[in-house]
């Protein structure tokens, strides 16, 4: 079992009653790979998170971490575990020290600390009592404690969220660091630019399917490039070329109509020229010109309106 991945999930489904909340996914974690979960609101993913946590049982399909089933061997997978949960539960009046002390109580193998303080970068308020933490302050004192035994699979649901920019980028080099010394990670964001930032591979997740999944380049690989423009005033919509072999999507953005193309992979500039020749043809200034690689937000925002591959 030694080269089993640390997290295996086969054809997972998680039902609410009637309603299922996770739908047949599949997907595996490697030895210091970081796996963020994306997705519209619901679509699963701390649905999912919490069955690998152990927290509930699969209702069909295998779920394994580090080779074991979370929920029946609770026991024995827990203490390789760091958990971060979407909102924190600390005593109120128990200062920042004193919630990482009592932690620690019954942590094996804890961290020192200070230690533990210094990866969250709340050493100056070791002090403070909890309830008089920042939002962000909080996330990262539970980033603290998900981190102080120093687990072999960690947990991350939404972990930057109310963090100041800073904040971010400074939990972002903490899990870094945490995935270089060998941890596994699943991570789940509504922030894009921190699955471009952190993940080796990502899941983008709607209705309880995964619909796309890759590296971050692989995801946005073959949807193409955009071309769009402004639609000139005396234009009719049915006057605009076709580009690459695509009709324009016409949609209206601050009381403008803007005309879209999806231009095929290794297609934007013969057809960024033909626009153009097109446009000195008619002697049209286009506004609003831009031509670009699709992004992650891209293939997110098709992926919601359920048009992704
Ligand atoms: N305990 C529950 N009982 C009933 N329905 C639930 C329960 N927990 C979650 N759901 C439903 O299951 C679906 C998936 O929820 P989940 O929290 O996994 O989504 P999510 O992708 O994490 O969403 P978000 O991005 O909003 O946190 C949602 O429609 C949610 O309303």
């Amino acid at each position: 079992m030694h080269n089993d991945p640390p997290i295996h999930v086969d054809g997972l489904r998680r039902r609410y009653g009637d309603f299922e909340a996770v739908a047949g996914i599949s997907f595996e974690v490697g030895e210091g790979e970081l796996y963020a979960l994306l997705g519209t609101n619901g679509a699963g993913k701390t649905t999912t998170l919490e069955t690998l946590e152990g927290f509930t049982p699969a209702h069909a399909g295998t779920v394994r971490v580090l080779g074991r089933d979370p929920h029946r061997d609770r026991r024995a997978v827990r203490p390789h575990l760091g958990i971060m949960l979407q909102e924190a539960g600390f005593f109120a009046d128990l200062t920042v020290a004193e919630t990482v002390d009592h932690w620690r109580g019954f942590t094996p193998g804890a961290r020192p600390r200070d230690e533990a303080l210094d990866l969250a970068g709340l050493r100056a308020k070791a002090k403070v009592r909890t309830r008089q933490l920042s939002g962000g302050q909080k996330r990262r004192l539970d980033l603290a404690l998900a981190l102080l035994g120093r687990p072999r699979v960690l947990f991350l649901d939404e972990p930057t969220t109310g963090m100041d920019p800073e904040a971010r980028r400074a939990t972002w080099r903490t899990v870094r660091d945490v995935v270089a010394g060998g941890t596994t990670v699943v991570l789940t964001t509504h922030y894009l630019e921190e699955a471009e930032h952190l993940a080796d591979r990502l899941a983008i997740m709607h209705r309880g399917r995964i619909e796309v999944t890759g590296t971050v380049a692989e995801v946005v690989a073959g949807h193409g490039d955009r071309i769009s423009f402004a639609v000139p005033d005396r234009l009719q919509v049915a006057d605009l070329p076709v580009l690459g072999g695509a009709a324009a999507a016409i949609s209206v953005d601050s009381g403008r109509t803007v005309a879209a193309y999806g231009i095929g992979p290794g297609g934007l500039q013969p057809a960024l020229h033909e626009l153009l020749r097109w446009a000195d043809g008619h002697a049209l200034v286009l506004e609003g010109l831009q031509a670009r690689s699709a992004s992650l937000e891209d293939v997110f925002l098709r992926t919601a309106e359920g048009k992704a591959a």
